[in-house]
């Protein structure tokens, strides 16, 4: 009962024995184990508190979750999809990392990097609008993550500037798993095959799910399916509104957002700069297919001197004006 209240192993300490031989040990953490702090932050069926580990002082963001909300509201696949997706994301630094899971009776706990800039929404909102070098800075890292992402099958589905967190150096952390899809590579008929592609080919289809209707692709809207090309949609959605200081498809209501979206019904504004303009017009295309793939992006104009790869995590954030 002890091992089931205090979560599952969450980690392992490699030590040796007396002869030398390498000896396994589980870290088990529970909520014993941290000082919580402040409440950053409420989600539907969520609340997320800063913490400090009590042993290395290190501070984290706890998200909890109430399990009788969580089953009262049949989200419990949420969960378990917002686990699954995180613990394959881990070795990159655009993404928030989740060092632990454990649960109490009451509640489901997951440590997460603490993102203490908050929400790049909030940085946007405050500014009205980003210049082209923050746009260009914001767009890379969000992208760099993005490709990262796609490469180990994982579709977002859900991108968008409160999605978009930001660290104690104002570099991007991306968030909010729940909904995503995992593409199960492809049975490559002979299960035991050497080669295993680590993400299903480009064009495969996730199940039904729609996202935040000013981000919502055209594909999802049609047929029901998002591929990995849907998050370049949403992609070029933030990039429109971090110049803007509003997304490009925005009616009164959910059905009339739709609307314009499926009938790509949208304008930029006077003095909206021409290279971005063609960059966001290549990506809002209605069909995925033509949309542009993450490696023309990355050499489109727009993005000339930025240097991809590790540089750019490793750059000072520009100072938003
Ligand atoms: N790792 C983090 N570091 C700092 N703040 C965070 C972190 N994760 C979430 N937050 C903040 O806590 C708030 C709640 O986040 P949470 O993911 O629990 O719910 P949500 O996804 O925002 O809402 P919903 O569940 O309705 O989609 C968010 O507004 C977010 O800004
Ligand atoms: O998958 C896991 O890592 C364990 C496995 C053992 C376990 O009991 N849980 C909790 C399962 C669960 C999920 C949702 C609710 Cl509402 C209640 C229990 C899982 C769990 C523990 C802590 C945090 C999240 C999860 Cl899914």
């Amino acid at each position: 009962e002890e091992w089931k209240d205090r979560g599952a192993a969450v980690g392992i300490q490699q030590d040796y024995d007396a002869n030398g031989k390498p000896v396994s040990r589980y870290i088990k953490k529970g909520v014993k184990d941290f000082n919580f702090g402040q409440t950053l932050g409420e989600g539907s069926y969520s609340t997320v508190l800063a913490a400090t580990d009590r042993q290395t002082l290190k501070e984290y963001a706890i998200k909890v979750l109430d399990k009788r909300h969580i089953i009262k509201e049949k989200k419990v696949k949420y969960v378990n999809i917002e686990k699954d997706t995180l613990n394959r994301l881990t070795d990159h630094p655009g993404v928030v990392r989740l060092y632990y899971t454990f649960q109490d009776e009451r509640s489901l706990y997951f440590v997460l990097d603490l993102a203490s800039g908050g929400e790049l929404l909030g940085f946007l909102k405050r500014m009205t609008t980003f210049d082209e070098e923050c746009t260009r800075f914001y767009g890379a890292q969000i992208l760099d993550t993005v490709e990262y992402m796609h490469r180990r099958g994982v579709i977002h589905r859900d991108l968008k500037p409160e999605n978009v967190l930001l660290d104690d150096n104002m570099h991007v952390k991306i968030t909010d798993f729940g909904t995503a899809k995992i593409l199960d590579p492809p049975n490559t008929g002979s299960g035991s095959s050497a080669f295993q592609p680590d993400a299903a080919p480009d064009n495969t289809r996730a199940s039904s799910f729609v996202g935040t209707a000013e981000y919502v692709s055209p594909e999802l809207l049609a047929d029901k399916n998002a591929c990995k090309a849907s998050d370049l949609w949403a992609f070029g959605c933030i990039i429109y509104q971090l110049l803007a200081g509003r997304p490009p498809f925005k009616a009164g209501n959910e059905y009339q957002t739709f609307q314009k979206i499926v009938a790509l019904d949208y304008e930029f504004p006077r003095g909206f700069p021409e290279v971005a303009r063609d960059l966001v017009e290549r990506l809002l295309v209605l069909d995925p297919q033509r949309r542009l793939s993450i490696e023309h992006i990355k050499n489109h104009q727009f993005f000339d001197g930025i240097t991809w790869g590790r540089g750019l995590w490793q750059q000072k954030a520009p100072r938003l004006k």
